[in-house]
């Protein structure tokens, strides 16, 4: 059967970095998706925010809703120092198969944890099953009908604390109307806009930051 393309990412990745190295991974990833075939990563330019902002939390645990292929997975575990760790959550078995393969080829593994399942099942189950006591950092990059009841979700389970940083991608496209209404109305956020553009493309687009006041 033929392969999808996610899995020819991948390959190119085994092909192509450096194992161990996950910049060399980040950077395969953005050669093959801007030269071969787009994909959904969040990208270099919105990266170098991501970037920003998980340098900013210093998280010592992260949250990402989305895993996809791994690509901001790899991106912010390289920038946690040691003994922080990343959650990262995917539903689809493909993904987190070809996403599992390109954490470990990163040599990330020890600071990043799969989960696989469905985000709105995962989150209640992160105190009890994972240990969690608050999230330092979210990063939203799943289907963005979800960055709302997932926020509150969060908020319900009590795992946001005073000055802890969500970051959410595509808020201009494919677009958060919703979560952007949600957030800028709550006197539970602080939130900060950052325009930057579509990876890949010359589409704009938008990442917003929502630090949780208490
Ligand atoms: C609820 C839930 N739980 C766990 N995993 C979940 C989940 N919802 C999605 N996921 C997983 O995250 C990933 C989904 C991400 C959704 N992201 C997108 O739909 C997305 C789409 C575009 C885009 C832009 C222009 C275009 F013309 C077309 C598309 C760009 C992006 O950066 C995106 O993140 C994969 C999916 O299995
Ligand atoms: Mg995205």
């Amino acid at each position: 059967m033929n392969q999808s393309k996610e899995q020819r990412i991948l390959n190119f990745v085994l092909q192509n970095a450096v194992r161990g190295d996950p910049c060399s991974v980040v950077d395969a990833i953005d050669k093959y998706c801007s030269q071969k075939e787009w994909a959904m990563n969040v990208g270099d330019e919105k990266g170098k925010i991501l970037d920003k902002t998980v340098e900013e939390a210093n998280p010592s645990v992260a949250l990402e809703l989305g895993t996809y292929c791994g690509y901001s997975a790899v991106r912010i575990s390289r920038l946690l120092k040691a003994g922080a760790r990343l959650l990262t959550v995917e539903f689809n078995p493909e993904f987190a198969a070809v996403a599992k393969q390109m954490i470990e080829f990163a040599g990330v593994q020890d600071k990043v944890k799969l989960l696989q399942g469905p985000s709105e099942e995962i989150i209640p189950q992160l105190k009890k099953k994972y240990e969690v006591d608050t999230l330092d950092f979210v990063f939203l990059d799943h289907w963005k009908d979800r960055y709302t009841p997932d926020t509150k979700l969060l908020q319900e389970c009590n795992l946001l604390r005073k000055g802890s940083i969500l970051l959410a991608d595509n808020v201009i496209f494919p677009g958060a109307p919703d979560f952007l209404n949600y957030v800028r109305k709550s006197p539970h956020f602080q939130c900060t806009n950052y325009p930057s553009h579509l990876e890949y493309m010359q589409v704009e687009d938008a990442m917003e930051k929502a630090v949780f006041l208490g």
